[in-house]
């Protein structure tokens, strides 16, 4: 049974929940030199002062904004530690929206230049651009020098093709594909703003806008404000188990973290960015955590070509599996895309009914059986092989092809794996090809674990049915 991964989009990453009743919308820079680390004599400087940056935002907010929180350095990069005790359910920040930038601080006659397919993304990834441009005389400039530089984010978008040729068994390879023909038909729609205002943007090459949109990706939150840079609360780092996230409040105008827990002086602080798997943090920011509770694995069933029902089923399929429309991420998910995750009791839920029922459709070797799985959904939900084929055997078959579709995932990770770990062992390689080793080795580990999960329930369910 021919199957591919998922072809995927362009994802806005943070999610900020709004306390008010609005609808939240979904989140989320070699030529460039204003945009390329500065430096001194060859060698890389630190622009940022972390002990200026508050005072600064908060003259600039002209209120406080944490009184708990200090800035620091942890192995994740630039971090938030707590200055003083920290108890649950404190309020750890407070950023006013005056503060934060949007896309609406496009100068107008930019904004009114960018067609409304340019993905908001890449608005605000102009405005980076821009005020990087204007150096010291931006008004964002402490803000805007914190940020990380060209080469130093791990998304994979920066992979080379080796380095992508480590997670091709996984659907970030073909997500990373789509992001970056996005990211290229957003540079082409803004190619030629950046030549008509050349004073405003110098020589703007395809990888400073890449790095840009990559900057809003990883730290740009989605509102019913729009996609906002949250300064201060954007040096927060990721924890997929915290509970603690950025809310928004459209009433007081502003967006603020509550502390999920205690803190001592000095320990990290850490927030919730959303529940992704590796796939997304990978794609998204650059990182993967060793054990993601959060992972999934996106996988894509085809109708076979030589499959004499093949027209009928493919009909049907069209007609009854329709994507999930609740948000513009789902948008683009097709028909026949099915996402797994970890099964973690024979008793539970187990797999997508959604991939059963496919399944069930797919085992069907005449018309008479498609026929009445077309009643049987009349006289039921309306949904078709939701339930259990009359035939046990035939059961057991669609079960069993689910089956076999899922040893042979588990068996190209597991041999991805391998290589990984006997590549680890070989050759020494410099810290980015390490780094992106590792990551890669998370994410299929991720996935193995998820696909072993469905065969043991796969397993088990073919046994209880005989
Ligand atoms: C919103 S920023 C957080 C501040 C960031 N550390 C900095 O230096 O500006 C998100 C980025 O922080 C890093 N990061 C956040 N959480 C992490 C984690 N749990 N492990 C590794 N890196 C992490 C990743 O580089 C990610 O793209």
């Amino acid at each position: 049974m021919p199957f591919r991964v998922r072809t995927a989009i362009f994802r806005w990453s943070l999610q900020s929940v709004p306390y008010s009743t609005h609808s939240s919308s979904s989140s989320i820079l070699h030529k460039f030199s204003s945009l390329a680390q500065p430096q001194v004599h060859g060698q890389s400087v630190e622009t940022c002062d972390d002990d200026g940056f508050l005072p600064w935002l908060e003259r600039k907010a002209g209120c406080r904004i944490s009184s708990s929180l200090s800035i620091g350095k942890s192995s994740y990069g630039r971090s938030l530690f707590a200055s003083k005790a920290i108890k649950t359910g404190d309020c750890i920040l407070k950023v006013p929206y005056k503060v934060q930038i949007t896309a609406d601080n496009l100068p107008a006659k930019i904004k009114s230049l960018i067609s409304e397919e340019v993905a908001n993304i890449a608005k605000l990834a102009v405005v980076l651009l821009i005020e990087r441009k204007l150096g010291q005389d931006s008004q964002w400039n402490p803000y805007i020098s914190c940020l990380p530089w060209q080469g130093e984010p791990h998304n994979t978008i920066f992979w080379n093709e080796s380095e992508l040729e480590m997670i091709r068994q996984s659907s970030v390879y073909w997500e990373t594909i789509n992001q970056m023909s996005q990211t290229e038909r957003d540079f082409l729609a803004i190619r030629p703003i950046f030549e008509c205002f050349g004073q405003s943007f110098g020589d703007i090459t395809y990888k400073d806008f890449m790095h840009a949109c990559t900057l809003v990706g990883s730290r740009a939150w989605g509102s019913t404000n729009g996609l906002s840079l949250i300064p201060f609360a954007d040096f927060v780092n990721h924890d997929g188990n915290s509970e603690a996230i950025v809310m928004s409040d459209d009433d007081k105008q502003l967006s603020e973290v509550t502390s999920d827990r205690d803190y001592a002086p000095g320990e990290q602080v850490l927030i919730r960015y959303g529940k992704f798997s590796n796939a997304t943090l990978m794609l998204d920011f650059g990182f993967t955590v060793p054990y993601n509770t959060h992972d999934q694995v996106q996988i894509q069933l085809d109708i076979p070509k030589h499959d004499p029902l093949h027209k009928m089923k493919l009909e049907l399929m069209q007609q009854y599996f329709v994507p999930p429309n609740k948000d513009a991420e789902n948008l683009k998910h097709s028909w026949n895309l099915f996402t797994i995750k970890e099964v973690r009791s024979t008793k539970g839920k187990g797999l997508p009914q959604s991939l059963r029922a496919f399944a069930r459709v797919l085992s069907c070797t005449n018309r008479q059986e498609l026929d009445d799985l077309v009643v049987e959904a009349a006289q039921t939900d309306g949904r078709l092989g939701r339930r259990p084929l009359p035939d046990v055997n035939k059961e057991i078959q669609a079960h069993l092809m689910l089956s076999s579709l899922i040893t042979q995932l588990i068996e190209e990770r597991s041999a991805a794996i391998m290589s990984l770990e006997e590549s680890f062992n070989s050759s020494p390689f410099c810290e980015r090809v390490s780094v992106r080793r590792f990551m890669a080795r998370d994410l299929l580990r991720g996935e193995l674990r998820i696909l072993n999960s469905a065969s043991t329930w796969l397993e088990n369910y073919c046994r209880s049915s005989f």
